[in-house]
């Protein structure tokens, strides 16, 4: 190392990696006059604890260095304490064989490195502190912003000083100046106990008995970020509140890991959750690993809500691990979180587009395709159950056990899965500019108990039709089953794939290709299969399909049964249109008016292109203008 203009040569003998229990990093130094050094460097309360005590110049330069430490964490830095001490032979020598007996360890390596660093770490001199500035990765505050406006409670868990977390938390717009902050920091059970019932019974908060209680904060969800009114829109005040002072004020809960660690041992936990979920933000400072995963399980454990974790450091691992979804940041932190995650990204603000877009999309299509499913599958086993229970349990098939088989493996599973896949109801755009269409998902708009009824008794009539519309059409005739089966076989493809087709909100070529090619496969099938003599359904389709009455039969058949389904859909959305239906109108709207300006555009350029092509000059001739 070259310190003004000379060389120096520093020996490296022994390294303790930082760790999160410890909170620091110690190295073990021989310098250029032969003496054997420890630096320290780490978090401010787990380095002060470890300086020489009675020691005069250490009090002046701890004075100084509290000083700084506030004054750089107010900043929103980083900050660190170094500290350093010189190693007698003999302690060298201790550390030496313990550091070599612990690196070649097989078994309990961690804890033997943590062991013999705790014997050089101690007895420091400070020297002082250092602040870094770690930068807000881009779009944070708006990818928070939106995540709030989509209904979206956000809590931040951090290693970092208080002071620290409550600039960045500024920084991040996750707190604001106007909001009431609740800072819990107790040293014993009993004083948090006490600070956490004093901030409970300020804000008029009542005791939750302890039980999963997902409804009641589902209903808290919708109040707070979706249905009150723009001025208070992010206000998250207890019921308990109404009239008072605070009414319109937010809360912030911030509270240290050394509060946590008696609150989520001991039974204070109900406490913490009762306070936390009535508060806007919940910043936890100096929180260790393990404690981040207790909170994320605190709030798995007494709700029904979903839970999701973000990290970037080894530090979140547990937590993205406990979480219902783990989301790990690929940084400067190493790739830990990244390995332990769901899914991973490069920067936070991606977060903004995989819940706000490809979350409401999957949502959406995974709602649509589970009662959709339902319905394909009911709708042909209710009309082959008609058929058995309309010939006496006789144990006789319409349909050829081929057509049972492909119905759900040829027939009708492409387009399932097209859609599946592709189907978006909104456009990205449309979902990342209006953040509070997210609440559908909150609202169990796709997927819910009602629609799984409604969507049955929509079956069980499809049902009906399907199979008692031919046999009344047919009654007269001397139509064999095979025949029968065929048109059922027919019917019943085209009708699920129309039904499909009525719900598709995003009609490309794939789409169309896997619906009508579907039908086309279909028929293209039971011809296929009709041609094969020694089958028992041999030349049907041959003799059904120059019959008008048979296509004219389907075409009754599909408008019968889908009609009371298409009358409730226009109906609900004429009258009762929910936030997706509105987005949609307003996009389609804007998409005309876009096409128009284009056209009028389009038409300006012809227009001001023939007007300067035109020959003007008999005209001005003619008129005398000169
Ligand atoms: N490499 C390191 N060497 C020494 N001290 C460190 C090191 N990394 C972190 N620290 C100290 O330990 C504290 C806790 O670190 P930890 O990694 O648990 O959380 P963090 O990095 O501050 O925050 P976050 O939880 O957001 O990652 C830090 O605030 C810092 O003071
Ligand atoms: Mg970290």
């Amino acid at each position: 190392m070259i310190i003004f203009y000379v060389q120096y040569r520093f020996d490296v003998l022994g390294l303790h990696e930082f760790d999160s229990i410890r909170k620091r990093m110690s190295v073990v130094v021989r310098f250029p006059d032969n003496s054997v050094k420890v630096l320290v460097k780490g978090a401010d309360n787990s380095m002060f604890g470890i300086l020489a005590k009675d020691s005069e110049r250490n009090d002046l330069v701890r004075h100084a260095t509290e000083s700084h430490l506030t004054e750089y964490s107010a900043q929103g830095l980083r900050t660190l304490v170094v500290a350093a001490r010189d190693l007698t032979d003999a302690e060298l020598e201790q550390w030496q064989r313990m550091y070599e007996d612990a690196s070649t360890s097989l078994a309990d390596r961690a804890q033997k490195l943590r062991q013999t660093a705790l014997l050089i770490e101690s007895n420091l001199n400070l020297l002082g502190a250092t602040g870094i500035e770690d930068k807000l990765q881009d779009g944070v505050p708006e990818a928070i912003e939106a995540l709030r406006q989509a209904g979206i409670k956000v809590w931040v868990l951090t290693g970092d000083k208080q002071e620290t977390a409550i600039s960045i938390g500024l920084s991040c717009k996750l707190l604001s100046t106007d909001m009431q902050q609740i800072i819990i920091n107790g040293n014993s059970e009993e004083e948090c106990k006490n600070l956490l019932a004093a901030e409970k019974a300020k804000y008029g908060l009542k005791s939750s008995d302890g039980k999963k209680n997902s409804s009641k904060s589902k209903e808290n969800t919708e109040n707070n970020h979706l249905e009150i009114p723009n001025d208070t829109k992010y206000s998250n005040v207890p019921e308990g509140c109404s009239g008072k002072d605070e009414v319109n004020a937010s809360l912030a809960l911030i509270i240290d890991g050394n509060s946590l660690v008696y609150i989520l041992e001991k039974d204070l936990e109900t406490d913490l959750f009762d306070l936390a979920t009535s508060c806007q933000v919940v910043l936890c400072c100096r929180v260790a690993p393990l404690q981040k995963a207790g909170i994320v399980d605190l709030i798995k454990s007494r709700t029904d809500d979903m839970t999701l974790a973000i990290g970037d450091g080894a530090n979140d691992v547990s937590m993205i691990q406990m979480a219902d979804v783990g989301v790990g940041i690929c940084g400067q932190e190493g790739r830990q979180a990244v390995m332990a995650s769901d899914f991973a990204m490069g920067q936070f603000r991606f977060l903004k587009r995989l819940l706000l877009v490809h979350g409401h999309w999957n949502y959406q299509r995974v709602g649509y395709l589970i009662l959709y499913n339902f319905y394909r599958n009911a709708v042909f086993v209710l009309m082959l159950f008609w058929y058995i229970l309309c010939t006496a349990f006789s144990t006789t098939s319409a349909l050829t056990d081929w057509s049972s088989v492909f119905y759900s493996v040829i027939y009708t599973s492409v387009p399932t899965i097209f859609v599946g896949i592709l189907d978006k109801d909104l456009s990205h755009r449309t979902l990342l500019q209006y953040p509070k269409l997210y609440g559908a998902g909150h609202r169990q708009e796709a997927y819910n108990m009602h629609l799984f009824w409604i969507t049955m008794c929509d079956t069980l009539w499809q049902s009906l039709v399907l199979f008692y519309i031919p046999l009344y059409v047919y009654k007269e005739s001397t139509i064999d089953i095979w025949s029968m089966g065929s048109l059922w076989t027919l019917a019943v493809v085209i009708l699920v794939s129309i039904h499909l087709a009525m719900d598709i909100q995003r009609w490309i070529f794939v789409t169309h290709a896997a619906v009508w090619g579907s039908i086309v496969i279909t028929y293209a099938c039971m011809v296929v299969l009709d041609s094969v003599p020694i089958l028992p359904n041999y030349w049907t389709i041959y003799n059904l399909a120059k019959s008008p009455t048979y296509w004219l039969t389907i075409l009754l058949i599909i408008i019968v049964a889908l009609l009371p389904r298409f009358l409730f859909k226009a109906v609900h959305q004429h009258f009762w249109p929910s936030d997706i239906q509105i987005a949609r109108e307003a996009e389609m709207a804007f998409h005309e008016f876009m096409l128009d300006m284009a056209l009028r555009r389009h038409l300006v350029v012809k227009f001001c292109d023939e007007f300067q092509k035109a020959d003007f000059a008999p005209v001005i001739e003619r008129n005398g203008w000169h």
